[in-house]
């Protein structure tokens, strides 16, 4: 692909839309391609280096560090409740010890936090197996349901729906990140004015929720129809700021994730900056998470 041109992923769920609705309703990017999907989905695009920029599972990233980097405003977080990352189960959870429950194939970092939360807070071990992104539950006692799919009519009642979010916050004291952003690194060194657009472009998007909440909200309620929530409420829940604290409730995540052998360590991360150079910054496990001395790197042929 040339330096004209680049292809940038777009979870497509309603959590993402507010990144994109400058580009996709105000005003395209020449030469930029959406590529809309599932998080796991993209992970693997992003991995298999078909895709130039994405938004990825924060989970996705440790595998992926020597080849991509991160931008460093942006980001799919909440702290708490985030009302579209939940647990549906027939049973309380605390009775889900050896059975079976589904997982989402559309997930990877809530996969970790369920599992996590499961395995180390409520110490119980079930039998877990990958669903379709909008599951049946006839054959699981409980499901990891994500995006979307978490906020449509689940089409049978649930006795017991747990959010992720806010289980997450009151187990560890911790908000969550779910979502980053990731470019490759080979897009810095061709595309570099381009992936400075895209970020233009998300920021002036970001801003428009700001200035012109009801548009965006119109707009996205109009693309998700089977939505059955309050759009204006969820946004609240979100937060797309990468804030020092939630670069500090990924650091924590990684190390739980790590310590639980799901991940492998990660020391530091990688983010961008305007300059299109590369800062690392090192990871604490205390409450700071990060390091607030980033070292800066440039990147080998620039
Ligand atoms: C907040 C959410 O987080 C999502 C969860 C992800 C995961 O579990 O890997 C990835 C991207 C996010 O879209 C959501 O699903 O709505």
């Amino acid at each position: 692909m040339t330096g004209r041109q680049m292809t940038i992923g777009c979870i497509d769920y309603l959590n993402c839309y507010p990144f994109y609705h400058h580009m996709l309703a105000q005003k395209p990017l020449k030469g930029v391609h959406v590529k809309p999907g599932l998080p796991e989905d993209l992970n693997r695009l992003v991995k298999q280096g078909v895709i130039d920029l994405s938004p990825i599972s924060a989970a996705a990233y440790p595998p992926l560090r020597k080849q991509i980097v991160l931008l460093p405003w942006f980001c799919l977080s909440s702290v708490g409740y985030v009302g579209s990352v939940i647990l549906a189960s027939k049973v309380p959870i605390e009775q889900l010890h050896g059975k079976r429950v589904g997982i989402s194939r559309a997930s990877k970092t809530s996969e970790i936090l369920l599992k996590i939360l499961l395995e180390k807070h409520y110490g119980l071990l079930p039998q877990y197996c990958r669903t379709p992104p909008r599951p049946a539950l006839d054959d699981t006692e409980a499901a990891l349901i994500i995006g979307n799919d978490a906020m449509v009519n689940l089409g049978r009642p649930v006795s017991y729906i747990y959010d992720i979010g806010d289980l997450w916050l009151q187990k560890t004291g911790r908000p969550v990140v779910f979502a980053v952003f990731a470019v490759q690194k080979k897009a810095v060194e061709k595309q570099g004015r381009m992936i400075l657009e895209v970020i233009d472009s998300f920021s002036k998007s970001l801003g428009l929720m700001a200035d012109e909440k009801q548009t965006v909200i119109k707009a996205a309620s109009e693309k998700y129809p089977d939505i059955d929530y309050d759009i204006s409420a969820y946004y609240d829940l979100l937060q797309f700021d990468f804030n020092p604290e939630l670069k500090a409730a990924l650091g924590y995540y990684f190390h739980a994730a790590a310590d639980h052998g799901l991940i492998e360590p990660v020391g530091a991360l990688g983010f961008l900056d305007r300059n299109l150079e590369i800062n690392e910054y090192r990871l604490g496990h205390d409450k700071e998470g990060t390091d607030d001395k980033p070292r800066t790197v440039r990147i080998p042929g620039r």
